[in-house]
């Protein structure tokens, strides 16, 4: 699928813009640090344009909310799992050594709570401004990059952050 069908794919009600980015995806997959034997969990994985590029890892679980991008999920990304449902919920249920969202804002607000009780050794989160400070105990929390613009398709009109989140005795 090219950018321009990406482009119209896109439904702003689920704010979907699609990371595009070679430089920035490789910033994201360096930050994640994952390794061959692990389980890795993608939420709001859009079109599959951050799960396609995935590295090496014992397994890929892909989450989408939106029903119109799971079959297309599957074409993008055969050898992953793909899911249909909220990453609120399934987020709890599915194993993972390491946890890539970019979620709508709203969304990744909700997901902070819950982050200290997942299993994740390494979670790159893009998010708003969402404070994570009292995380901190837990997680060695650091900036990875900002990505806006022309980095999405279609371009993101607002910057988000993306930030790794490192479980202190992972
Ligand atoms: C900004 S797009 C990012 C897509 C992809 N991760 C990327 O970077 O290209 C956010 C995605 O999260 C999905 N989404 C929104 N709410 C969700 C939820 N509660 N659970 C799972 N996916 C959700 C949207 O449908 C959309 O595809």
């Amino acid at each position: 699928m090219n950018n321009d069908e990406l482009g119209l794919l896109a439904d702003p009600t689920f704010e979907q813009y699609f990371l595009v980015s070679p430089e920035k995806l490789t910033l994201i997959f360096d930050a994640a640090g994952i390794r061959p034997e692990d389980k890795v969990l993608e939420v709001g994985a859009g079109a599959g344009t951050v799960a396609r590029h995935m590295p090496p890892c014992q397994s890929l679980t892909v989450v989408e909310l939106d029903t119109r991008l799971t079959e297309l999920l599957r074409q993008a990304v055969p050898h992953a799992t793909v899911l249909q449902g909220d990453a609120l919920r399934l987020v709890r249920e599915l194993p993972h050594d390491v946890l890539i969202g970019n979620l709508p804002n709203v969304v990744t607000e909700s997901l902070i709570d819950v982050l200290p009780g997942l299993p994740f050794r390494t979670a790159v989160l893009a998010t708003g401004h969402t404070n994570f400070d009292h995380l901190r105990p837990t997680f060695e929390v650091s900036e990875v990059t900002t990505i806006s613009g022309s980095d999405f398709t279609p371009p993101q009109p607002s910057v988000s952050r993306v930030v790794k989140l490192a479980r202190r005795d992972g």
